[in-house]
């Protein structure tokens, strides 16, 4: 071990799940859960894993503990790298890092009552004793809010927040270093919620833990973390202190997710940033910056002075026209029974306006020049042309957003972010392990 390292290092962790078709089970593709993540966890402190669902945070914590074998990177934990562990260096590591699950519930053998269920990692890690055992799960009990004489109940008697406080007694019992808690107070009540958040602070301080807390809540991440680590389709896009990220955040996700939290204050109120399109699958990320697809904030190009809004807007109808296409037939016989005509006399305009309204493009953009690019997109598309307009669009609204990822970079604000529009200090070489 050594004295100066973070208790964990994750160094560039990757996890890739195949996916196989047909019975020879041939492998087509890759689903990209967790695609090359770093960060710290220092003794005594919590980190937070936040996004939304889907984006990676449970698979890159079962990884890390090697619940499951991750696909590449390095986790250090005290200096070293537990990736080449045997069975029995595994063991031990998993004595001293712990996991507490989203659902108290199914975490429990309910044939077994509490007292057995916290004594189990005692017994599975040799302490015979069964006077000893009772004695330390007694006054883990005490510890976290229960009372001793509550060991011989079973899981049953119990409301979802006790036996949350029992996961977490039953992931003390062996004295661990650190504590990987996936989503620990999603499944119980709001007004539980704050007690469990507040129990789990004391514990750490009481016993120095370490603690990845991981959330899709930015109010719960708020409440208890000390730095937070921000994910988007399994990469980290953002790493900062607790109170930097919410005042000053640096990376366009991070905004959208802050500007969704509920704001009791009404004077401190905004509006809430509205992503636009689905989460795309992680087994076919999109190139350059993976976010780009929703970002309000994606670069324009160069050559052509955009309104931001607009620009968006002409970003998902290439986006729409990359996926599924937009279908001109389609949008042709509606207007044409809207307007009881043929479909055959409507005019190629009033297919491009329909377009335009659904993608929420302005009639007419402010320069002419981009304008003029869009009308013959639209043109081309309302004629049936629709890869040749996907093209034009392509390679004249082409955006840095989309050909080059954005490295991790230090910004001036002091956060690692990766994003063009951060203007950069310092480039991260290695992706950082430190805000
Ligand atoms: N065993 C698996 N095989 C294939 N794909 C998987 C597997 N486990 C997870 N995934 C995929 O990996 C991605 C990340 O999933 P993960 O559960 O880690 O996300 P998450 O951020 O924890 O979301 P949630 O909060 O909904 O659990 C998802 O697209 C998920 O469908």
């Amino acid at each position: 071990m050594s004295a100066d390292a973070p208790l964990l290092e994750v160094r560039n962790l990757k996890k890739h799940y195949p996916i196989t078709e047909g019975v020879l089970k041939r492998q087509v593709g890759n689903v990209r859960a967790v695609d090359g993540i770093s960060f710290a966890v220092d003794r005594g402190e919590t980190v937070g894993l936040v996004g939304e669902s889907g984006c990676g945070k449970s698979t890159a914590a079962t990884s890390l503990l090697r619940l499951e074998e991750p696909t590449d990177g390095e986790v250090l934990f005290e200096g070293r790298d537990i990736t080449g562990y045997d069975d029995a260096e595994l063991k031990r590591f998993r004595r001293e890092a712990q996991m507490i699950f989203q659902d108290p519930t199914s975490s429990f053998d309910p044939r077994m009552s509490i007292g057995e269920s916290v004594a189990e990692p005692l017994t599975v890690h040799g302490m015979r004793d069964r006077e000893r055992r009772r004695r330390i799960v007694e006054d883990l009990l005490e510890r976290v809010g229960l009372s001793a004489g509550d060991i011989d109940r079973y899981p049953h008697e119990f409301s979802g927040g006790q036996k949350q406080r029992i996961a977490l007694a039953r992931a003390l019992v062996l004295n661990p270093k650190l504590i990987v808690a996936d989503e620990p107070v999603s499944a119980l009540d709001v007004s539980i919620q704050a007690e469990i958040l507040s129990l789990m602070k004391d514990v750490q301080e009481e016993f120095g833990l370490g603690m990845l807390f991981i959330s899709h809540d930015l109010s719960v991440v708020r409440e208890i973390c000390d730095r937070v680590a921000v994910m988007y389709l399994g990469e980290i896009v953002e790493f900062a202190r607790t109170g930097d990220l919410f005042e000053n955040p640096q990376h366009p996700y991070t905004r959208a997710l802050l500007s969704s939290i509920p704001q009791p204050d009404p004077t401190k109120r905004g509006s809430a940033i509205e992503l636009t399109g689905d989460v795309p699958s992680p087994s076919n990320p999109p190139s350059g910056c993976r976010f780009h697809t929703r970002c309000p904030e994606v670069i324009p190009p160069d050559d052509y002075e955009f309104e931001q809004e607009a620009w968006r807007s002409v970003m998902d109808l290439r986006g729409r026209l990359a996926r599924d296409g937009v279908d001109a037939a389609a949008v042709r016989e509606f207007v044409a029974s809207e307007t009881d005509q043929s479909p055959e006399s409507v005019p190629t305009e009033r297919i491009e306006r329909e377009v335009r309204r659904e993608f929420d493009i302005p009639d007419s953009l402010s320069d002419a020049r981009a304008e003029s690019v869009l009308s013959e997109a639209l043109g081309l598309l309302a004629n049936g042309d629709q890869s040749e307009a996907r093209a034009l669009l392509a390679e004249e609204f082409e955006t840095v957003c989309e050909t080059t990822a954005p490295e991790l970079r230090r910004t001036p604000a002091g956060h690692t972010a990766s994003c063009h529009l951060v203007d950069e200090t310092q480039s991260v070489s290695t992706p950082s392990t430190s805000d």
